[in-house]
């Protein structure tokens, strides 16, 4: 076949050829088409105009192929002069498995195509076709995935799930946010998506293919913020590193940069920001010269910044630059109708990982609107994933298989006794115990990091380090 094909033998698909042959392809075939050069219709058979709800075939004749099937790929080999020997096509809901060769003149120029129907029925390709499909599916989701690490962020605006009226508002403003360069600031408890709303905002915005970079100001070392954020000159410190170091706002230039935890930074890096939002300038460290920066900020934060000005704690000049559309994302506790599509959501996810069925009854649901989720959708994940492998099943949870995993702290049934646990790796038991008291640290400080760290006796950057990993 390639040898027939090749360039040397052009002339030997001429249409002399294809016309000896036609006559058997189209009787085998369920349909047959003919373009010219141009990949203009030239011929059509009455079972094909059939196969495509045509009523009379001379209709179409003289018409560009793709405006009578959209989805051929005639005008392809018309431009390529290259076969394609099988292919699937869709058509109105109808798959139709293919093959298109062009053929040509004496002096072996293109003269135009023809186009076999082989199957109209792929009821005997059946496992070849979902196997073509799920391909197919893999593909566009490996491709969505690739363009969404590139542009550093995974999460859109459908990942936002909920469909209360106070998680519609949520999406509405976020939508609004996307549609605008003004900064906002996003207000809510741990684990309520402030990160998912930030990257979602940077997905549906004119800036989606630039970068988005986050950084959170609590897990930063204080002494090394101002480096992070603005960057460093050659030599800045002791001569030895003589490369620059760029700073969040150079990475971010052109995209997004996300500022979780702003109310953590500290008062004299936050004149220094003020003055980078104003300007649109920044100064390396150690360097005596500015560079001009063009990011949109979201801010986000789970204190209240209206009591820290009040403390002297943060620059009110700062929150009014930061806070031009706010966004406030309600607790968990506030939306439970949300709980059902939260669930599914989350269980599918957990479930990606895992070789189980992964599902939640109706009352396991109910079990879940008991409790107070100080943790907000980050603890219910936890939850979730906690019931799913401590399940005798390990598959449907059902309301007790919710009970034995819900922290005590929520004044639900009180956990099941230590000894009716099952025997499970000392890590895993040790990662648990590790888990739970972050989650109580972060009940008593009402989600708190600061405090929580230090009810913890750990650094805040350890904290966040561990919220990281149990996210
Ligand atoms: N509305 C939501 N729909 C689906 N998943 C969500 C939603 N909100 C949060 N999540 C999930 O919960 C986890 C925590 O979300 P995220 O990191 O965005 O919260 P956060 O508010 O930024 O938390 P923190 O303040 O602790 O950094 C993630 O696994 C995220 O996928």
């Amino acid at each position: 076949m390639t040898k027939l094909f090749s360039d040397k033998n052009k002339k030997g698909l001429t249409r002399d050829l294809i016309e000896a042959l036609f006559p058997m392809f189209e009787a085998a075939s369920a349909g047959a088409i003919a373009v010219d050069r141009q990949a203009h219709i030239t011929w059509i058979n009455v079972s094909y105009s059939h196969l495509l709800g045509i009523g009379d075939p001379a209709t179409v004749i003289g018409k560009p192929v793709r405006q009578v099937i959209p989805q051929t790929r005639m005008p392809e080999v018309v431009e390529t002069g290259k076969p394609l020997l099988l292919d699937i096509m869709e058509h109105n809901d109808q798959q139709l498995v293919v093959t298109r060769l062009p053929f040509y003149s004496e002096q072996g120029e293109i003269e135009g195509a023809v186009a076999f129907v082989l199957y109209d029925d792929l009821q005997p390709l059946t496992p070849l076709v979902s196997k073509y499909r799920r391909l197919h599916q893999d593909l566009a989701a490996a491709r969505k995935a690739l363009a969404r690490k590139a542009r550093g962020t995974r999460y859109s605006l459908g990942d936002f799930v909920g469909a209360s009226p106070a998680a519609l508002e949520v999406k509405r403003r976020a939508r609004l946010a996307a549609g605008r360069e003004m900064p906002v600031l996003l207000l809510g408890e741990t684990g309520t998506g402030k990160e998912v709303l930030a990257q979602a905002i940077h997905s549906a915005s004119a800036r989606v293919d630039k970068p988005f970079v986050g950084v959170n100001v609590a897990a930063v070392p204080e002494n090394l913020l101002e480096a992070e954020f603005f960057g460093v000159a050659p030599g800045a410190y002791t001569g030895a590193d003589r490369r620059i170091r760029e700073g969040k706002f150079q990475l971010a230039n052109g995209g997004t940069l996300f500022l979780d935890e702003v109310g953590d930074m500290p008062l004299p890096l936050q004149a220094k920001l003020l003055r980078a939002l104003q300007e649109g300038e920044i100064e390396p460290l150690g360097s005596n010269t500015v560079v001009s920066v063009d990011v949109r900020v979201i801010a986000a934060t789970s204190r209240n910044l209206e009591v820290m000005i009040a403390e002297g704690e943060f620059r009110s000049d700062l929150y009014y630059r930061l806070n031009v559309l706010e966004i406030p994302i309600p607790p968990l506790r506030d939306r439970l109708a949300d709980l059902g599509v939260l669930c599914e959501a989350l269980l599918e996810d957990i479930r990606d990982g895992l070789e189980l069925r992964g599902e939640i009854t109706d009352a396991g649901v109910s079990a879940l609107g008991g409790y107070d989720w100080p943790g907000n959708i980050r603890e219910l994940r936890n939850v979730l994933e906690r019931a799913l492998t401590m399940g005798e099943d390990g598959s449907v949870l059902d309301a007790d298989a919710i009970f034995k995993v819900l922290p005590r702290s929520s004044g639900n049934r009180p956990a099941s006794s230590l000894m009716a646990q099952p025997v499970q790796l000392l890590s895993r038991t040790l990662a648990e115990a590790e888990a739970q008291a972050i989650e109580k640290a972060l009940v008593a400080s009402r989600g708190n990091r600061t405090r929580a760290a230090k009810l913890l006796g750990i650094s805040r950057s350890v904290l966040y380090e561990k919220l990281g990993r149990l996210s």
